[in-house]
């Protein structure tokens, strides 16, 4: 930290004078470079092959998070250097200034050539959840292309994102392109365990430098197909708001003695009662609060009789659409703060009391719940002295970001879509039931929008984290193209001139 406070005020200083010498560079900000003119997003075959192998390369690191405390650390300082080499002309560029943030995670800041705009943050991260080769068709980490698919851990979650945002800038920058409007890209190295010393040091960083952006951009949502019984259609949903999450530890001490004469109830009974009592009793149903009501309406079109009727009139039909919702955990999920149990430890031998049970619960909160509230909630569930409750980490669910038509995020977003994916006719705001890095950036920004370019079933979800996670080489080369077009789109924004109400 103290080395962090000696060196910000130098490097804020190089960063003025960064954003100050736009004209006068060499190189592909240069008065003979191409400027903000569009570069229609057409790659050559020797670039496809090039692109789709950079993602085979940065899928055989294994950058595995196993803990808060534990990380491949070897394989993520040679990710760094791998990405140098990948991207050349990213890393040579005036235009771009590189720093190395919390040891491993990397902060770009590419300079735009009318400062004048506010910035805007493309992020990702590219630590890995581990992956062991049981169940897997190929090894996770060999990145081996099969039927047009590139398989291994991280090829949708989320090296998928650092090297398509990479790989776009690095096309676009052989193409002379000079971006107009400045922006950020943030690639985490811990966001599987927290991204305590790689995002949050970074918007730290950003923060002690005054920044504030436009929008952001991270992971946490598709193009959904599937998801939704009699909606054959593909909808892209963009997270507009993150669930909170609390881990919550329960533990009942009692005193050890010999298993021959046991009392009528052990600390295992007694924490077994407590954690079952949980799994039953649901949180609140808290549907008709938060973004799921405009996402539902704007689906409502795209379902034929009667279920367009219900959903565009939830005045009516609210507590039949709630208890559909409630029926599958992923709708579930959009609808409730969760409830999992996750850990469980007691015992010390078969015939000893056991002194000591724990338990570990891990809720993901609503957007219109409380941590508080949650932890009352259990209280009065749970409702026995003899387990005491330990909040072991929590935070609040994040507020919602706009996406009305003066949200320039996610007009830009809605805009790239439907350019790059004409197929996909639908695009909605909706809840992120895991978590992402965003919510270290919330003082940055209202503008958090939550959203990968890639077509994804409920199969390739269950892939995330499991086994058998791939990317089609089409989809990938699509996510490049994607950024491709969001960064040019972003130097053409202009906002729409507010309706005028009539009195
Ligand atoms: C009516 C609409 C249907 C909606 C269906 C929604 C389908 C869900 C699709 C995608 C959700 C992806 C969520 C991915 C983000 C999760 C990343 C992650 O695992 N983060 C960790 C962070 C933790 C701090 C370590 C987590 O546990 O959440
Ligand atoms: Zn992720
Ligand atoms: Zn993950």
């Amino acid at each position: 930290m103290a080395e962090l406070l000696v060196i910000l005020p130098t490097r804020a200083a190089v960063l003025l004078l960064f954003f100050a010498t736009v004209s006068g560079s060499t190189g592909p900000g240069s008065r003979e470079s191409r400027g903000s003119s569009r570069i229609p997003s057409q790659f050559s075959e020797e670039e496809r092959v090039a692109m789709k192998e950079a993602l085979k390369g940065a899928i055989r690191i294994p950058t595995v998070s196993f803990s808060h405390e534990e990380s491949n650390t070897t394989a993520l300082a040679e990710f760094g250097e791998y990405i140098r080499k990948a991207f050349p002309t990213v890393f040579h560029s005036n235009l771009i200034q590189h720093e190395v943030v919390g040891k491993y995670s990397h902060l770009l800041t590419v300079r735009g050539s009318d400062p004048s705009l506010q910035p805007y943050m493309l992020m990702a991260h590219f630590d890995v959840v581990p992956a062991s080769e049981e169940g897997w068709e190929v090894p996770p980490f060999s990145g081996l292309e099969q039927n047009g698919f590139i398989h291994g851990r991280g090829a949708l979650d989320n090296k998928n994102s650092v090297m398509a945002v990479l790989q776009a800038l690095e096309l676009l920058l052989i193409r002379k392109y000079s971006p107009k409007r400045p922006f950020f890209i943030a690639l985490g190295h811990d966001e599987e365990v927290s991204g305590t010393k790689g995002a949050q040091q970074i918007s730290a960083l950003l923060q002690t430098r005054g920044v504030q952006l436009a929008f952001l951009v991270d992971e946490g949502s598709f193009i959904l197909e599937d998801f939704i019984p009699n909606l054959k259609k593909p909808f892209a949903m963009i997270s507009v708001t993150e669930k909170g999450a609390l881990d919550l530890m329960l533990q009942v001490n009692m005193t050890p003695g010999h298993s021959s004469a046991p009392p009528k109830e052990t600390s295992i009974g007694i924490l077994s009662a407590a954690v079952s009592r949980l799994e039953q009793t649901p949180m609140p149903n808290m549907f008709g609060n938060g973004p799921l009501k405009k996402t539902l309406k704007l689906l409502a079109n795209e379902f034929s009789f009667p279920t367009n009727i219900i959903l565009g009139n939830l005045w009516l039909f609210r507590p039949i659409v709630s208890r559909v919702m409630e029926r599958n955990p992923i709708t579930n999920a959009l609808v409730r703060t969760t409830t999992a149990l996750t850990m469980f430890n007691a015992g010390i031998k078969v015939n000893v009391i056991p002194p000591l049970a724990q338990a570990t619960v891990n809720f993901r909160i609503h957007p219109s719940q409380t941590v508080h509230e949650v932890v009352e909630l259990v209280q009065n569930i749970v409702a026995d002295d003899r387990v005491q409750l330990h909040v072991l980490r929590s935070f609040e669910p994040l507020p919602v970001s706009p996406s009305d038509d003066q949200a320039m995020g996610y007009q830009l977003l809605q805009q790239t879509i439907q350019s790059v994916f004409p197929e996909v006719k639908i695009i909605v705001p909706g809840i992120c039931i895991g978590n992402t890095d965003t919510r270290h950036y919330v003082n940055l920004t209202n503008g958090l929008y939550r959203f990968n370019p890639v077509f994804l079933k409920p199969q390739d979800f269950s892939s995330v984290h499991g086994i058998n996670e791939k990317i089609s080489v089409e989809s990938y080369q699509n996510q490049v193209k994607f950024i491709f077009e969001l960064i040019q789109n972003a130097d053409t924004y202009s906002k729409p001139v507010p309706h005028q109400h009539e009195l």
